[in-house]
Formats: structure tokens, sequence, C-alpha cells
């Protein structure tokens, strides 16, 4: 059976003002793929992403989302960035935040349906956060505020889900009941997400795509420790939580 492809990317390379920063990117994702991007500080992840997400034009190359411009594509992505930090007198509840991921979805003028409310409501259920709806953001623990932002990303129903460095400030405990909630999202959707750490995502991912610069793509099981070191250096972390 052939593969649906969720996102395209052929021969990209792409620039700030300066140096390249990415090097003739091809990279293929298919639908309901679960793929993990790896690199060292400054290897492209974020510039990545936001290429697939329509808001940096590649120099040259192509990219498309479920067969679109990354831009007309976009509203099936839900994406959580990286480094969301809420001030701490931040006066939004819990679902005033989630309701946010149906800005692009709902009517412009009256305010959010009660359909908005029951996506919101599924989508803090899906993340078991539904208790916390009423709290402040300011409340809530780091691990809380990620899921927090997961839901909000679920609320406008994406086909595809981003995480830019989705654990970077959680334990690890919570690292893993978190990617334990991710398997079951994958279920239902195609997901990418940001890691610095291959040998924990490799447990939950079906492939890791390397970036620093240029891309390599290797299949989880073929990702070991040594690889990473040669191609990345000492800056990823390959730690074994085998368990
Ligand atoms: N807005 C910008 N203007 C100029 N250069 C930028 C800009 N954003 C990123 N860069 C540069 O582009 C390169 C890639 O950065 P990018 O943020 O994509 O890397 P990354 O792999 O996501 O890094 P990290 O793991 O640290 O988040 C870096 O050299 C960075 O300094």
């Amino acid at each position: 059976m052939k593969q649906e492809l969720a996102i395209s990317i052929k021969d990209v390379c792409f620039s700030y003002s300066g140096p390249r920063v990415l090097e003739h990117i091809n990279l293929e994702v298919y639908r309901g793929e679960f793929l993990g991007l790896v690199g060292p500080n400054g290897g492209g992840k974020s510039t990545l992403l936001k290429i697939i997400l329509g808001l940096l034009r590649p120099l040259s190359g192509q990219v498309s989302v479920l067969g679109l411009s990354p831009k007309r594509g976009r509203a099936a992505i839900g994406y959580v960035p990286q480094h969301t930090v809420f001030p701490e007198d931040f006066p939004i509840s819990v679902e005033a935040a989630v309701l946010q991921g149906r800005l692009g979805k709902t009517r412009l003028i009256g305010g959010y349906t009660r359909e908005d409310r029951a996506f919101a409501r599924r989508a803090m259920e899906q993340v078991e956060i539904l208790e916390l709806s009423a709290c402040p953001l300011a409340a809530l623990s780091g691990g809380q505020c990620q899921r927090v932002l997961i839901a909000r990303a679920l609320a406008m129903e994406p086909e595809i889900l981003i995480l830019d460095e989705p654990t970077a400030h959680v334990d690890l405990r919570l690292e893993e009941n978190f990617f334990h909630l991710l398997r079951q999202l994958n279920q239902q959707m195609t997901i990418i997400v940001v890691s610095h750490d291959v040998g924990f995502i490799s447990h939950y991912v079906n492939r890791v795509a390397c970036l620093n610069q240029t891309l390599i793509c290797h299949e989880t099981a073929a990702v070991s420790g040594e690889i990473i070191k040669q191609l990345y250096g000492a800056s990823v972390r390959m730690i074994d939580h085998t368990h």
C-alpha cells in the first residue's frame, strides 16, 4: 500500500543573512509517523520547523504540507513552541489558554461557541488536565504547563503535531509520562518532536532525523551513541533509559 505523505521537503537551503543554516535538506514524513528530530544547539532544528510552518521561506527547494504550501497547510498543524514561560501574574485560566487553540477555527465575532468549548474540554481530557481548567496558569508546574500547551494545540484538531523540545523543563518521570501521552496521540495524528536526548526518544519514535546543517535519517534501531557522537559531537545526549 502506498503511504500518504504528511510533509515533503525537497532540496531545501536556508540562511538568515549570513552563512547557510540548512544545506540541501530532503525529508519525507508519512501520515501516522512519529519522527524524532535531534541535533546539536544551532543545528537548525527550530529553523526547519519554522519553514514547515510557513513562518520562514527557504532560499531554494520545495516544501509541502498535506499537499499544500506550508502557509495553507499550517491550519492542519498543532505547534507547541520551545521555552514558553508564562509570567507569574499572567491573568488567564487553563481553559482560556486551551480555547486559544480554536482562534483560527471559530467565528470571528461573538466569542467562542459551545462547540469550541467542547473541543477544548476534550483536549483537556486527553492530556488529563480537566480538573485544572479553572486554575490560573501561574499556579501550574512546568509539566502541567506543557500539557496545557499540548491541549491548546490539540483543540485546533490538528492532523500533524509538532513539538519543539517539549520536555526541556520537566524531570525524567514527567518526561516518560509525556512520551507515553505522545505515543497515544500518535494513534490519531502524525507527530514530529525535537529533542536533545536521542537515547530516550528512540524508545518512542519510528525514525530519528539528525540535523546539523545537513540532515540524515536513521531507523530507530540503527541509532547508536557512537553514530551520534561521530556525527554531531557531544552536545546531543545519548542516555539509555531502558526499563
Ligand atoms: N532570527 C535569526 N536570525 C539570525 N540567525 C538566526 C536566527 N535564528 C536562528 N539563527 C541561527 O541559525 C542557526 C540555527 O538555529 P536554530 O535555532 O534553528 O537551531 P536549533 O537546532 O533549533 O538550536 P537549539 O537546539 O539551540 O534550539 C544558529 O546558528 C542560530 O544562531
